[in-house]
């Protein structure tokens, strides 16, 4: 995942683009860029580090313009390290295009390849997303050949990208002196929307959040396979650019990634969390007599709306007993395991009072890694607890994620050829309980009918865009570069002995 936003206004975007990014941050925290364009040229800034870092005033001023886009970047894709892989990216033809894209593509390597051999164009980094905006000037120059630049042609270009790229991909991309274009991969799997201002501005991003929070009015959501193109006098056309289309957004959106308070593919995330309590509360009832939980408590920051609906239908207060440092990131999108598992003591401190001679249930949205449980669990004994029990609002995460989240080896997944008991061993926990898989697609999927399923392999192994086999997987990872591989320590794998001893 990453943040992505792009606005059409009769007025400077950059402080608008600058906001927008900020209510995105949550989605990206390893380097951020904007590009704005006046009088048919490009002006871009673009950085490793966060959206505050990032931006000084005096980069701030040199983004003039009443159109342009932005992005968050949480590396998926090439080198997490390099600052040239930070986006947006540019090509000079045709007519100049910059682009932005959240999500992932699983035939990159086949497409770049391609681009040399046939298409003469050359790719300067490992980064997917440079793949697909040669992929899209290529297509746009084929449309255009001879003519000029309409809607018309824009859509036959995305869907000769549509053609040629398989993967995830949500997209903003910006044609100098014509308009802004966004399109959908054909399943939806990144999510989009679009919305409108009092002054008939538009803005594209990737969460209703940022809408909502720089006075932007919600319209409706980009659909699958589906490319909008507003020009640059604010007139919109859409069309379905692709085939074969069938909504199947990622599940994790609504489990970890997406901001509570925003509205995906006509879900709000804050409603899946609190139905994904519902039915864990279930799944505790069956394993744990509700009389050995004397208190129920989430592990900040996303689990909080599960845990409070498990607390409330077990009947058991639900108290805050890890204080969260609001200055550290979210640990599971920072690159490199050590760093992650540094992080989580940083980031959580024990309030011991509510831990003291009590049989604590720890609520988590998901483990992954399992870095954050087996740290928590250790820091609720520590801090008095008789037994810690642990629940996961999400089913065991057992398969890589090839379509943008950072999952990309089964054996660095905690779940991975382990049963539950080898896990909770792991963990340290007294019991584990995880969440059924059916049961989250039917908590989520029951709050839109409209919605035929959703991506859920990294808890299924079933990836819609078709049969992805290790081959894929392993090609997808030959070209990361990731903080240990150049030079941190490696302690991506938890050990039994270490989860033992602790
Ligand atoms: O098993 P792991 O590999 O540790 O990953 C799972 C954890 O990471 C995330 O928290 P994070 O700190 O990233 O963000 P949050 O503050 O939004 O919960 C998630 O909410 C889990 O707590
Ligand atoms: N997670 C994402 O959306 C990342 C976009 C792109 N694949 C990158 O690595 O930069
Ligand atoms: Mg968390």
């Amino acid at each position: 995942m990453c943040g992505i936003v792009g606005v059409v206004s009769n007025a400077p975007v950059n402080q608008l683009i600058y906001d927008a990014l900020l209510l995105l941050q949550h989605r990206g925290q390893d380097a951020a860029g904007i590009v704005t364009q006046h009088e048919r040229k490009f002006f871009m800034h673009k950085a490793k580090g966060m959206v505050r870092d990032v931006f000084r005033t005096r980069n701030m001023r040199a983004l003039p313009g009443n159109s342009g886009l932005g992005q968050v970047r949480y590396p998926t894709a090439g080198n997490a390290a390099s600052e040239e892989e930070a986006q947006p990216f540019y090509v000079n033809a045709p007519f100049g295009i910059v682009m932005v894209h959240n999500g992932n593509l699983t035939n990159a390597h086949a497409q770049k390849a391609e681009l040399f051999n046939t298409d003469h164009r050359h790719t300067n980094t490992d980064s997917d997303s440079e793949v697909l905006l040669n992929v899209l000037a290529h297509e746009l120059e084929k449309a255009t050949r001879g003519t000029r630049l309409s809607a018309a042609e824009v859509f036959t270009a995305v869907a000769g990208v549509h053609r040629r790229v398989r993967g995830s991909y949500a997209v903003i991309a910006h044609i100098a002196g014509h308009g802004l274009l966004a399109f959908r991969d054909p399943y939806g799997i990144r999510p989009l929307c679009i919305g409108r201002s009092s002054d008939g501005s538009f803005m594209v991003a990737s969460e209703s959040v940022a809408l909502e929070g720089t006075g932007y009015v919600f319209e409706r959501d980009v659909a699958p396979g589906e490319a909008v193109f507003v020009t640059l006098d604010g007139s919109l056309h859409s069309q379905k650019s692709a085939g074969h289309t069938q909504l199947s957004p990622c599940i994790f959106e609504f489990v970890y990634l997406a901001r509570p308070d925003s509205v995906l593919d006509g879900i709000s995330v804050y409603q899946a969390r609190l139905n994904l309590g519902q039915t864990l509360a279930k799944r505790v009832i069956s394993m744990v007599p509700p009389n050995e939980i004397d208190v129920v408590i989430p592990i900040p920051e996303s689990s909080r709306p599960s845990a409070t609906e498990l607390a409330h239908l077990l009947g058991k207060p639900y108290r805050e007993g890890f204080v969260k440092n609001r200055y550290v990131g979210r640990t599971f999108i920072m690159p490199g395991q050590s760093v992650r598992a540094r992080s989580v003591r940083q980031k959580l401190n024990a309030i011991s009072s509510e831990f003291e001679g009590r049989n604590v249930l720890l609520v988590d949205d998901s483990i992954v890694r399992g870095t954050t449980s087996r740290e928590i669990v250790q820091m609720a004994r520590e801090a008095g607890a008789l037994k810690v029990y642990l629940a996961s609002a999400a089913p065991p995460v057992r398969f890589p994620n090839v379509y943008g989240i950072d999952m990309p080896t089964k054996e660095e997944l905690v779940a991975h050829g382990r049963t539950q008991e080898e896990v909770r061993q792991l963990i340290g926990a007294d019991a584990l309980i995880y969440q059924d898989v059916e049961a989250m697609k039917s908590a989520v999927g029951s709050l839109n009918s409209n919605i035929a399923g959703f991506d859920s392999s990294c808890f299924d192994g079933i990836y819609v865009t078709g049969d992805i086999t290790d081959g894929d997987i392993a090609r997808l990872n030959e070209k990361r570069v990731t903080p240990q591989q150049e030079g941190e320590e490696d302690t991506s794998r938890l050990s039994l002995p270490n989860a033992t001893s602790a």
